[in-house]
């Protein structure tokens, strides 16, 4: 597709979905602006956008397709801002926040002055925030949620899916209240949950100083997301209070449950409840990419001498294997040093695997 596209918020998906679009449609000019002048310089130099735009009104002007990518509560300001400007007749306005109750209301402000608004969220992320760490494949097998509203003319959504193709997305349609529980469920109330068990944690440490270097890898699974942008989920929170006020009353009676089961001692049914757990998690669909989202992170067990770390990224260098990130786990320092690597594909880190092992005696892992 050939056209205008305008991407407002340059940050984690908004810089990767300016990728997938590049990809995909190599003649349209991707100009982008981010409140943040910063993101946009980088943007630009990272050839995530072809141009940075001064302000709204002037990339919003000419463009063909408005992709809003700011937190939920910004997307909302932004919005309303876009209705008070002229556009494109054509144009299809859409965003990617994580909540869609309170957008699409919003969005009505645009449906008056004739412009199409079409609800997005792709359902794949990261902890991670920013530019830097937007990637192509980042949505790759993950269900993107669209929210149009009844009036939207179906061949306006499915120009949408035109020009979000290059996400290789699976495309679902759903209304937004429904968006809000379900996403409820299954993301925002596990980020609650995620910052709650680090805040209890922190509030403990302070009488216990060897508690964050326990901290292993349990613990860093099932808090990973609590090191989300605090911005972003400050917004998302106050834009589904309902749902996860509901959620927390469920949870709060689970772990009255639990408390219960531990008072009673009776291990069978202590049993069952990790054996029920075990059984839905291990049905999920793991293996689709987005679905859960995937960090294609090799753990290499390593002696702790210096220049270790530059020997191993050295070896994948020769074999030309490019890492997405590198860190040191300093749980298990007193024994060996545990090396981190993440890479883009699966396919990469089995690459650096085979690479690791042919050049070392070190011990490799993918972690689990
Ligand atoms: N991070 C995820 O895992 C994820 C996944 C799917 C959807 N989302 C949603 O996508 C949106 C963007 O999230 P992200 O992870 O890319 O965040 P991010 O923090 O990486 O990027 C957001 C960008 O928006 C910019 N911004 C804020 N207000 C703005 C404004 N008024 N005008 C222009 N730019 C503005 C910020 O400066 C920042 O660069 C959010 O609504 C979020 O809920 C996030
Ligand atoms: O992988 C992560 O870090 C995410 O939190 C991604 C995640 C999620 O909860 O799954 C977060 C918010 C989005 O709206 C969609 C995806």
């Amino acid at each position: 597709m050939n056209g205008r596209v305008f991407v407002i918020g340059l940050g984690l998906i908004g810089g990767s979905l300016a990728l997938c679009i590049k990809k995909a449609h190599k003649e349209a000019a991707i100009i982008g602006f981010d409140i943040n002048r910063e993101q946009a310089r980088l943007a630009k130099m990272l050839g995530v956008i072809d141009e940075a735009a001064e302000n709204i009104p002037e990339g919003a002007k000419d463009a063909d397709l408005i992709i809003i990518s700011a937190p939920v509560n910004d997307t909302k300001s932004i919005i309303q801002a876009l209705s008070k400007l002229t556009l494109k007749p054509e144009v299809i306005v859409t965003d990617t926040g994580s909540t869609k109750g309170t957008i699409v209301e919003t969005a009505d402000s645009l449906k008056k002055e004739g412009i199409t608004f079409i609800g997005g969220h792709p359902m794949a992320g990261s902890h991670k925030s920013g530019v830097s760490a937007a990637k192509e494949i980042l949505f790759e097998n993950a269900f993107y949620l669209l929210t149009p509203d009844e009036g939207a003319a179906p061949s306006k959504v499915e120009e949408l899916k035109g020009w979000l193709s290059g996400t290789n997305a699976k495309f679902l349609t759903i209304a937004p209240q429904n968006h809000d529980y379900l996403t409820g469920i299954v993301s925002h109330f596990p980020h609650i949950i995620a910052a709650s068990i680090v805040r209890q944690t922190e509030k403990l440490s302070a009488t216990e100083q060897l508690i964050p270097r326990l901290a292993a890898g349990g613990f860093r699974d099932i808090t990973r997301i609590a090191s989300s942008s605090p911005k972003m989920w400050k917004d998302i929170l106050l834009h589904n209070r309902e749902v996860l006020i509901d959620l927390l009353n469920q949870w709060q009676k689970e772990m009255n449950g639990v408390k219960e089961l531990l008072e009673s001692g009776n291990g069978e049914e202590i049993f069952d409840y990790f054996s029920q757990a075990k059984q839905f998690r291990d049905g999920l669909p793991q293996k689709e990419k987005g679905a859960i989202p995937s960090f294609y992170d090799l753990y290499v067990d390593v002696p702790d001498y210096p220049g270790v770390v530059s020997e191993i990224t050295g070896y994948l260098a020769q074999e030309k294997i490019s890492i997405t990130n590198i860190r040191i786990l300093e749980t298990r320092e007193d024994i060996n040093g545990v090396l981190v690597i993440s890479f883009q594909t699966e396919e990469d880190r089995q690459r650096a695997e085979k690479c690791i092992l042919s050049y070392t005696s070190f011990g490799t892992s993918n972690g689990s």
